[in-house]
């Protein structure tokens, strides 16, 4: 298994659309990438570019050390050596599942003997020890899956592809292949890149989450990095619901636009001044009884069970926020107080940017 580079890729599709644009990304030989971002910010073209089914408009590629893509070259995908798993168990009906796994084997001439030994060492790995002889229409979507990553993994590639693998399989199927996918890739070594539109995915399974939005990689680091100190208002917002509001900070604290919201300074702790954006993760608001001390009053307008937090909205003065509430969860219409731990400010001057968690973790 080998590391995926690429270097200032830019990919432009025929009819100009911009899809990726500056794209740097180091995925370590072993580890596990996920790729997220909203719809159309270019995940599948960061995957397909990888692949070799797309041709990078400027920038590199490298895996393993080879250079793949690049302004001269550009290595075929059956010979970038990578295995590639889709949403769509793409598997032929018309073969057995052994058939179906040993077909990139075939291609590669290895003889019947050598292959049957592969197949089936491969099938026992993704937890089908014994289906060669299966008729795929006689499997479950999840066993399906299980097939199409067994013949990814068939000719040892030097890394996984995998895009929007799991997305088709209902849960609680979907949890159970997630955690086994995690154990073999770790147990292999194995280089994983991963699309999903599903946040909890990517951050229960990878290594590094990469955010991407509009074709740029917005932000990436570990599960917790991304999660705690968002580098961005979109990136908050994308992966944790933050609040955002826009407004200005002076040495009161923060006051939204409409001067309906405003959060002391204290709970800030930055040194930033000037108009930008207030980023407030569901997390790190608390409601207390109306009355007590409070930032603010509100009134609840949507509070549905969640197994962890409750997933609570609250609106004060035409603002709403969401909340994630531990412990006793409110009923819709009562009135609250709500109290903001934690805000983090991203100025709209970049001159006067700085990390907004390291200045509040101080
Ligand atoms: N063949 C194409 N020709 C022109 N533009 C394209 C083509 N394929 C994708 N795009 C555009 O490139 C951008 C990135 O698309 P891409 O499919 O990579 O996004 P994505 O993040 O995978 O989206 P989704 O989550 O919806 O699958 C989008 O603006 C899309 O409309």
């Amino acid at each position: 298994m080998s590391a995926i580079t690429l270097t200032g890729v830019d990919l432009h599709y025929p009819d100009g659309t911009a899809a990726l644009t500056e794209v740097d990304i180091d995925v370590h030989d072993g580890e596990f990438i996920a790729l997220v971002g909203p719809s159309g910010s270019g995940k599948t073209t960061l995957l397909r570019t990888v692949a070799g089914f797309l041709e990078p408009t400027a920038g590199t590629v490298r895996i393993g050390g080879d250079t793949v893509a690049d302004s001269s070259r550009a290595v075929p995908p059956e010979k970038r050596r990578l295995g590639m798993v889709f949403q769509q168990h793409a598997i032929w009906p018309h073969r057995s599942v052994g058939r179906n796994v040993s077909y990139p084997l075939e291609i590669a001439k290895m003889p019947r003997v050598r292959r049957a030994a592969r197949v089936a060492e491969v099938l026992d790995l993704v937890g089908l020890d014994g289906f060669e002889k299966r008729d795929p229409a006689t499997l479950s979507g999840g066993q399906r899956q299980r097939v199409a990553l067994a013949r990814a993994l068939v000719t040892h590639p030097r890394a996984l592809l995998l895009d929007e693998a799991l997305s088709a399989l209902d849960e609680p199927l979907r949890d159970r292949l997630r955690l086994e996918l995690r154990t073999l890739t770790r147990a292999r070594n194995l280089t994983v890149l991963h699309v999903t539109h599903d946040r909890a995915e990517a951050l229960a399974l990878a290594d590094r989450v990469a955010i991407l939005e509009d074709g740029r990689i917005r932000q990436i680091g570990t599960p917790e990095e991304v999660v705690s100190r968002p580098k961005s208002a979109f990136v908050a917002r994308f992966l944790s619901d933050a609040n955002v509001l826009r407004g200005s900070l002076d040495d009161a604290g923060f006051r939204s636009g409409d001067r309906a919201v405003t959060v002391s300074s204290d709970v800030l702790r930055t040194a930033s001044r000037g108009s930008g954006t207030l980023a407030v993760l569901p997390a790190d608001i608390e409601l207390v009884p109306l009355g007590a001390p409070s930032d603010h009053a509100g009134v609840v307008v949507s509070s549905l069970f969640g197994r962890d937090a409750s997933d609570v909205v609250v609106t004060c003065g035409g603002t709403d926020f969401r909340c994630a509430v531990r412990g006793l969860r409110p009923t819709v219409g009562e009135q609250v107080g709500l109290g903001i731990r934690r805000a983090l400010f991203y100025p709209d001057d970049p001159a006067a940017d700085r990390d907004p968690v390291t200045s509040a973790a101080r």
